[in-house]
């Protein structure tokens, strides 16, 4: 066997170092290849999570976002180690304001369920469900996938307790709102008229606002009125459309009369014409022929032939005048049966507008002049104090305690009180002085023409009269008094500011233990 040379030696080593030198070159390659298919893995992976990550801070939604086309331009991780540095910061910290916000938010879950236990008669199961789950809403959490079923949770218990609630239907609760509300509502009815056919419900309505009104009972009380008003704005309307609609068909029935009767005129005046151009006609002839005429005789027969044509004429023409006149008359006949009944429907109708104009002035309840009429009143009486100088009186009366009579004997006893006062009050007015119903049981009285001496002994009778009327409440004998508080206008005030002395007159008669009558000096 031949011996291996050097030269043989040290070719056979290159090969070895050229096959190994492959093979680590092929390794490379595999390493590379691994290399490049781990980072594109990886690089996926964190565009995933980046999406996934979205919407919980504006801060690391940008992040994500650079890294995100970052990735995508150049996935170099050493080039963007910086940024992955950034984002891990970020992440931390999102995740620390994560913690707390679940830990505002369980506080908050905690508290609503406090809450929620503490309304008035839970059914056991739910105290008890309600007792665990503040237990565990204290238990920390970490993720908000955690916190999310307890929030869940108490959505449900406030559901399942909101549909029990309703549908045990438990009345609404009443509160100072809703008893202000009716006290109004009553007080409003007392100063509307409403139609005769209404007055009952009206009645029914106002006891049911006078007692223990549920808010149901309100509401209801107010579509009541509501609808009832609007069927009185309906009537008011279609009586004054049928107003409208007879006037116009009676002057329609005028203007045909008026015409025919011109036409006719006219035809008259025609016919008068003719009948003259037929007489003069006639005439001539005659004329001519008495000129021509020699024999006696012949005079005499022609006479009585234009004799008798001019009665002939003169017939027809009475014939046609008296058709004319009959027509005439016929014609004038129907105009004046239109006139009459427009007449008399126009007068129903004025009356009806007085009267609703009287009513409108008239507080309903007390058949007193209500708050319109006053302020028209004390319009008239402020232009006579301007400019006559004329001395005006303005005196509040409130009836004491009034409440009590309400409460104590009913709202109908009220109401009656109410009339009874309303009337002494009337009764015991002079010549030149007026009283209203200003509201509930507060009267005004405008006394001209008094000095202060006069007026506190005139408003003194009166609540000395009121106060000896025999009232009697369910066999109680009572006597009930009012407080008065007066004021004189001055010249250079405003209505609302006397009454707003009357008034601090009254609240001062009211304090100094009520009965008694307080004058504005
Ligand atoms: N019956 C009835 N009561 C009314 C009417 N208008 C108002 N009221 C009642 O009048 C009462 C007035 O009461 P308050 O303002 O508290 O005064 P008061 O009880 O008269 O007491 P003082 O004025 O302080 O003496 C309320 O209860 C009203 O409901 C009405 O038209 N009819």
């Amino acid at each position: 066997m031949k011996e291996a040379t050097p030269s043989d030696q040290a070719q056979d080593t290159l090969a070895h170092h050229l096959k190994r030198a492959q093979a680590a070159q092929q390794q490379l390659t595999e390493y590379k290849e691994l290399h490049e298919r781990q980072i594109k893995a990886l690089v996926e992976c964190l565009h995933h999570l980046s999406i996934n990550c979205k919407g919980q801070n504006l801060e690391l939604d940008n992040r994500l976002a650079k890294l995100r086309t970052q990735l995508a331009d150049n996935p170099d991780i050493d080039s963007i180690l910086p940024e992955l540095t950034n984002l891990c910061r970020a992440l931390q910290n999102q995740y620390q304001l994560t913690q707390r916000e679940i830990g505002t938010s369980q506080q908050a879950l905690q508290s609503l369920a406090r809450r929620l236990g503490q309304l008035a008669e839970l059914p056991d199961q739910f105290q008890r469900e309600l007792y665990f789950f503040q237990q565990d809403v204290q238990k920390p959490v970490h993720t908000l996938w955690e916190f999310l079923p307890q929030m869940t949770r108490l959505v449900g218990y406030y559901e399942s307790l909101l549909k029990e609630r309703m549908a045990s239907e438990e009345p609404l609760a009443i509160t100072p709102r809703h008893r202000q509300l009716a006290h109004e509502l009553a007080q409003l009815l007392s100063e509307i008229d409403f139609r005769n056919e209404s007055r009952d419900m009206i009645a029914a309505i106002k006891a049911e606002l006078a007692g223990e009104i549920s808010a149901e009972q309100l509401l209801e009380a107010y579509q009541q009125v509501l609808t009832l008003l609007m069927a009185d704005i309906a009537k008011e309307k279609s009586a004054s459309q049928q107003f409208l609609f007879a006037l116009n068909d009676a002057l329609g029935a005028v203007r045909e009369a008026v015409a025919e009767n011109w036409n006719q005129s006219l035809r008259n005046f025609g016919h008068q014409r003719e009948f003259h151009r037929q007489l003069s006609t006639h005439c001539m002839e005659f004329g001519d022929s008495v000129r021509a005429a020699t024999e006696l005789d012949q005079l005499k027969s022609l006479v009585a032939n234009e004799l008798g044509t001019i009665r002939e004429l003169l017939r027809k023409r009475d014939e046609e005048e008296t058709r004319e006149f009959a027509r005439l008359k016929g014609s004038m006949e129907k105009m004046r049966k239109e006139l009459t009944a427009l007449a008399s429907e126009a007068s129903g109708y004025k009356d009806q507008l007085i009267e609703q104009q009287r009513l409108n002035m008239l507080d309903a309840l007390t058949q007193l002049p209500n708050r319109a009429a006053l302020d028209e009143r004390l319009k008239r009486e402020y232009r006579n104090v301007r400019r006559y100088g004329n001395d005006l009186w303005v005196a509040v009366a409130d009836i004491d305690h009034f409440k009590g009579i309400n409460d104590s004997f009913g709202h109908t006893t009220g109401d009656k009180t109410l009339q009874v006062v309303a009337m002494a009050l009337k009764n015991s007015l002079r010549k030149g002085e007026f009283v209203a119903r200003y509201g509930g049981e507060e009267f005004v009285l405008l006394l001209p023409d008094v000095s202060a001496e006069q007026v506190g002994q005139i408003l003194n009778r009166t609540r000395e009269r009121i106060k000896a009327i025999p009232f009697k409440f369910r066999n109680e004998k009572l006597s009930i008094t009012i407080s008065i508080g007066a004021a004189l206008v001055t010249g250079n005030e405003t209505m609302q500011e006397t009454f707003e002395r009357a008034d601090a007159a009254l609240y001062r008669a009211k304090r100094k233990g009520r009965d008694r009558v307080e004058i504005d000096s």
